[in-house]
Parts: C-alpha cells; structure tokens; sequence
C-alpha cells in the first residue's frame, strides 16, 4: 500500500499536443479518491500512466517517495479494474479470484482463506463454483475487483469507469459495496469516472480533472461551495453553476446597462487584477425568486419549468444567457417573467476562470504569478 504523488507530469503522445499538462498531486495512503472528468480530459491517461502501461513524456510518479518511472506494471504491484470484466470465463469464480495468488506461488490452505474473504466481502461466495461465463455482467465485475482485491500486496487500485456495463439499480449497490471494502481494507483506491454521483459516493475527496490539469481537488462539499474554476462550478452540481460575464465600470460591475452590486472589497481586487475576463457565478439553489421587483432584484423571460419530483427547475433567459433556478416543488412561479434576487453570500467571482476571493487574493497572486 502506498501514497501516490505526481511531480511535474505531463503527457503527449505526439509530442505537440499535451494531453496531460503539468500536473503536482498526492494521494495519501489509505484514501478514496475520485479522478472526475468529462471525455478527452485526460483520465485514462493518467491512470495509464501510475499503472506503468504507459510511460510519461516528463515529469515522475512516486510511490512512497520512491520514483517508479521505469517499473513495469508488475513491479508497481497496482491492481487496475477496467470498463469492461477481466475474467477467464472457463474457469470458476475460485479459480479467477485464486489466479493472481497461485502466479504469487502462495500456499493453496492460504489462497483457499483468501478467496473465501474476499468471495464474502464481494458477496460472491454463493457462485464460488460457478463458471464465470454464466454469471451477469455484474457479477463478472465483482470479479475484476475480487482479482485485484485478494493481493495483500497491493500499492493501490485503479478503477477506471468500473460500472460502465452494470445495471443502472445495481450501480449503487456496487458502489456502496467499493466504499464498504475501502473501509475494511484500508488501500489506496483512485476511482476515475465522469459523472459526479459516481464520485461523490465512492470518494472522500475528488480530483476534478479539465483538459489535461486538475483543476480542483477537494470534498464533494467543497466542489459545491466554492468551485475554484466556472469549469468545476458548471460541472458540479445539476444543473450546475450559472455565470454571466460582466465589465468593471468605475465602481460597479455591469453588463448591458444592468449593474450588479458587490461588496467594496470585490471591487478594489478587480480593479488590481487589471483582467477583462470576469465572471459572476451562482448556483441555481441560491438565486432567491420574489414576487415584484425590488431595488436589488433582476428580472428574466422564463423559458419552462421542469417539474422533478422535490424540486422544480425554472430555465430562464437573462441577458442572453440560459440560467437555471431551482425552486420548491410548490412554490409558484410565473409561467412567463420572473424577479429574482443574487444574495451577496452565495454570489462568486472568476477573474480568468479562476475564483477569486478578496481576503486570499495577496496570496493567490504569489503562487499564481499574478493575473495580468
Ligand atoms: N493512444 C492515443 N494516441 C493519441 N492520442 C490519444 C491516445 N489516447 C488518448 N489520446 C488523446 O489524449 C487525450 C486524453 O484522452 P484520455 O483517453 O486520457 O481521456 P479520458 O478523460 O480518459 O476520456 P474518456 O472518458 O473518453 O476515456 C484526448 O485528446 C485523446 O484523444
């Protein structure tokens, strides 16, 4: 079992375009960890890469501190659950689950306990003496992960999209079944999907990855909250963060005549940061809908209203961007125009994509460089 950490990686594979920028990263021994994404990011990629299938352009992996560049994938002892089943459908589940161990030459009355546990844990010890090739596609998963899951020897487990071929109702039950077995086997687990049920469920923490760079790493919470990137805001959350770009004008920030007020502090780092790329984000759960407009209240042209069981959703069209707001399921709205309010609490900012917060922005300009 080790910690993973990423210094200075970065991949091409034909050597102009990056598919894997640089990237600095550790997960700690022992954690549960998502690497969440959409097509083309760059997941696979880099799982490929700490697996040892693929060797990287620069930069290194380290396991425990020690640099396994040019170890192969059998040295790394990474066990590595794929898409689709990896199972000899000839053989039983026992002799599938016993294989890894026999290439290990351990004792048979040792890989019989073995197989037993982890048979119990996948609840796989009824078809213990099956053939593999008559069990369901669940079924066979549970294989791939039994096979990774009876070496103690194991540095870490890479799953990349595992429920892909199961089920949609046994989807959760796999997934609460991983998250039991982590906490009972303490190891390293990297779980690489694109949707963000799926990572929320399974990880502790989650590495959300945009063309070729992790752009946020954090609790499923705190993705929510504070997305440190529109990309994160957008892809978190359903539907996720609304944004408008707006210009600094003197004191305020507008856009088509419309003024949006802000905290004095947001202005003056503005004004330091001396970008034209700023954006306002709030998530649809947080833009508060009022009957007749107010001093501080905006107004939109409803598009429809989705009725989704506990809540609705009303897609509004302001200043010609497409806004989502989420509202009880009986609370009325207007069919046609809607008043709403941006509480200041919930509102956020982006300078350059990136989320700036006035108290930590002295800090960020250190580490980032500046903005200009
Ligand atoms: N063998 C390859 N040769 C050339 N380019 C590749 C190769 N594999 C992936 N790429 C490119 O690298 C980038 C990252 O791909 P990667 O498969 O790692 O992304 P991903 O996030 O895992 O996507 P998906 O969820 O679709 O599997 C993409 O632009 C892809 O086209």
């Amino acid at each position: 079992m080790a910690s993973i950490t990423l210094r200075q990686l970065a991949h091409s594979y034909d050597g102009i375009n990056y598919a894997l920028q640089s990237l600095d990263h550790v997960w700690q021994q022992g954690g549960a960890y998502a690497l969440l994404g959409p097509s083309g990011c760059g997941k696979s990629t880099l799982l490929n890469i700490i697996s040892g299938l693929l060797e990287p352009s620069n930069g290194e992996v380290l396991f425990d501190d020690v640099c396994v560049n040019k170890l192969t994938p059998q040295q790394r002892n990474i066990a590595q659950v794929f898409q689709f089943p990896v199972v000899y459908d000839a053989m039983t589940v026992r002799e599938n689950l016993a294989f890894p161990l026999e290439n290990m030459r351990m004792d048979k009355p040792q890989i019989k306990r073995k197989v037993d546990q982890i048979a119990a844990l996948l609840d796989l010890t009824n078809n213990l003496d099956r053939k593999a090739k008559s069990l369901s596609a669940d079924d066979k998963q549970k294989i791939s992960m039994g096979r990774g899951l009876v070496r103690d020897d194991v540095s870490a487990i890479l799953f990349d999209e595992p429920l892909t071929v199961i089920d949609p109702h046994l989807k959760w039950k796999l997934r609460r079944k991983l998250k039991e077995i982590h906490e009972r086997l303490n190891i390293t687990m990297v779980y690489v999907t694109h949707d963000q049920l799926e990572a929320a469920t399974f990880a502790d923490e989650i590495a959300v990855m945009y063309q070729g760079k992790i752009v946020q790493f954090g609790t499923p919470q705190s993705l929510f909250d504070k997305p440190n990137h529109t990309f994160v805001g957008y892809f978190i959350g359903s539907p996720g963060m609304n944004f408008i770009a707006v210009n600094l004008k003197g004191e305020a920030l507008s856009q088509q005549n419309t003024r949006f007020s802000l905290k004095a502090s947001w202005l003056d780092t503005l004004a330091e940061c001396g970008s034209g790329n700023i954006k306002l984000g709030i998530r649809p759960e947080h833009i508060r809908i009022v009957e007749q407009p107010t001093d501080t209240s905006y107004s939109a042209e409803v598009e429809f209203i989705e009725q989704l069981g506990d809540h609705q959703i009303v897609t509004v069209q302001f200043m010609q961007q497409r806004w989502h707001i989420r509202i009880g399921e009986n609370q009325f709205c207007d069919p046609t125009q809607v008043h709403f309010e941006l509480p200041q609490t919930y509102l956020r900012l982006y300078v350059d994509e990136y989320l700036i917060e006035p108290e930590s922005l002295a800090a960020d300009k250190t580490r980032q460089g500046g903005y200009g």
